[in-house]
C-alpha cells in the first residue's frame, strides 16, 4: 500500500455509550486525503457524537481513532493542533466586529498575525470584518467561525451541520466555500448533515450513519450507483398475478404492488423489451411500462430504514 492510500481519518471499531446507553457500534470510518466526505444520518443518529469523539471531546469506550496515520490516544494535542472544527453555531462576542473574534482567538493560539486577514479573505468576510458580529446573517456567523477554524492552517476540517438553519444564499457560499478551501486550499474536510441532497452538491465521498452504525461509506458514485441498482421496471396489466403464472422464468424476481402492476428489478433495455413481448405474447394486455429511478434522497432513506429493522 502507497501512502496515497492511507487514509487522512480512520476510526477503527469506534463504540460509545452514554452511561449504559450505547450510542455507537463498531464505526469504521475513513477519510481520503483531499476529500470532502459528507458524514449523514438522520438526527440522532450519532453523528454529533462521533464528531465529539474525533475532536477529543469525547472519550470512546472501545475501538481506535487514527489522524493522519497516528493514534490519538497517543498522540492528541499535537494531532488535534491540524486540526480545524465548526460544532453547531460557533460561539462570537457579538459586541466585537468580526475581524476583532478572529484577533481574540489569533492571541490566545499565538497564531501569526497576517492570518486575520487571510482567513477573513478566505471565507469572503473582508467587506464585512469591521462590523459587529451581532449584525452578522447566520451565514455571516458560520463563515466566521470557519475562519477561525481556519486560523491555525488546519490540514482537517470537522464541521457540524454548518448549514443547519441557513438560507438557500447561505448554503450555496457555505458549499462553495467547502469546495474552494478542498480545490484550492488542499483542505480535507468532514462535514456532516441530515440532508442528502445537500450533500451530494459538495461531497466527493459520503458515509451514512443510522442508529449508530454506519450503514453505507464509499465514494459519491458508489451510491449513486446503489441508486442506479434500486431501479424497477414497472409494468401495468390486466392481472399480474395471472401474468406471473403465465411467464414463471421471465417474472420470477417480480412483485405485485397491485393487481394490475408488476414490478421487476431494471436489468436492461433489452430485458424490458423482451417482458413486453413476451406479455403480450401470451395475450395480457400491456398499459403501461416504464423505468422508475429512485432518486438519491429515496436511496439514502432505505439505507437508514433497512437498518431499523434489524
Ligand atoms: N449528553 C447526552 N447524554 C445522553 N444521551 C445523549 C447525550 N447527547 C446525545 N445523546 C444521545 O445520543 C444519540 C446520538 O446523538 P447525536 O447528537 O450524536 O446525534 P446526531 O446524529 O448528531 O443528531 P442531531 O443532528 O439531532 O444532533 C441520540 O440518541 C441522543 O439522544
Amino acid at each position: 500500500m502507497n501512502s496515497a492510500s492511507l487514509p487522512l481519518l480512520e476510526t477503527r471499531g469506534l463504540d460509545f455509550r452514554f452511561g449504559s446507553r450505547p450510542i455507537l457500534h463498531e464505526v469504521n470510518l475513513r477519510v481520503e486525503p483531499g476529500s470532502i466526505y459528507g458524514f449523514l444520518g438522520p438526527n440522532g443518529a450519532g453523528k454529533s457524537t462521533t464528531m465529539r469523539l474525533l475532536l477529543g471531546l469525547l472519550r470512546p469506550a472501545a475501538g481506535s481513532i487514527h489522524l493522519f496515520g497516528h493514534d490519538m490516544a497517543r498522540h492528541r494535542v499535537a494531532l488535534l493542533n491540524r486540526v480545524g472544527a465548526l460544532i453547531e453555531n460557533p460561539s462570537l462576542y457579538d459586541h466585537l466586529s468580526g475581524r476583532e473574534n478572529v484577533e481574540a482567538t489569533r492571541r490566545l493560539w499565538g497564531v501569526p498575525a497576517h492570518r486575520t486577514a487571510e482567513v477573513l479573505a478566505l471565507v469572503g468576510l473582508t467587506d464585512n470584518a469591521h462590523r459587529a458580529a451581532r449584525e452578522y446573517s447566520l451565514g455571516m456567523r458560520q463563515r466566521l467561525g470557519l475562519a477561525i477554524a481556519l486560523l491555525s492552517d488546519p490540514d482537517l476540517l470537522l464541521l457540524d451541520e454548518p448549514t443547519n438553519g441557513l438560507d438557500p444564499s447561505g448554503i450555496i457560499e457555505m458549499r462553495e466555500l467547502l469546495t474552494r478551501l478542498r480545490q484550492e486550499h488542499g483542505k480535507t474536510i468532514v462535514v456532516s448533515s441530515h440532508l442528502i441532497n445537500e450533500i451530494e452538491k459538495v461531497a466527493t465521498h459520503v458515509g451514512v450513519i443510522q442508529q449508530g452504525r454506519l450503514v453505507f461509506q464509499g465514494s459519491l458514485p458508489d451510491l449513486q450507483r446503489l441508486q442506479t441498482g434500486r431501479a424497477r421496471l414497472v409494468l401495468e396489466t390486466e392481472d399480474a398475478d395471472r401474468c406471473r403464472n403465465l411467464l414463471p422464468r421471465l417474472l420470477a424476481g417480480a412483485t405485485v404492488p397491485a393487481a394490475g402492476t408488476l414490478w421487476l428489478p431494471w436489468l436492461n433495455k433489452e430485458h424490458s423489451a423482451e417482458v413486453a413481448a413476451a406479455l403480450i405474447a401470451a395475450g395480457q394486455p400491456l398499459y403501461g411500462l416504464r423505468l422508475e429511478q429512485p432518486s438519491l434522497e429515496d436511496t439514502f432513506l432505505h439505507l437508514t430504514e433497512v437498518k431499523e429493522l434489524v
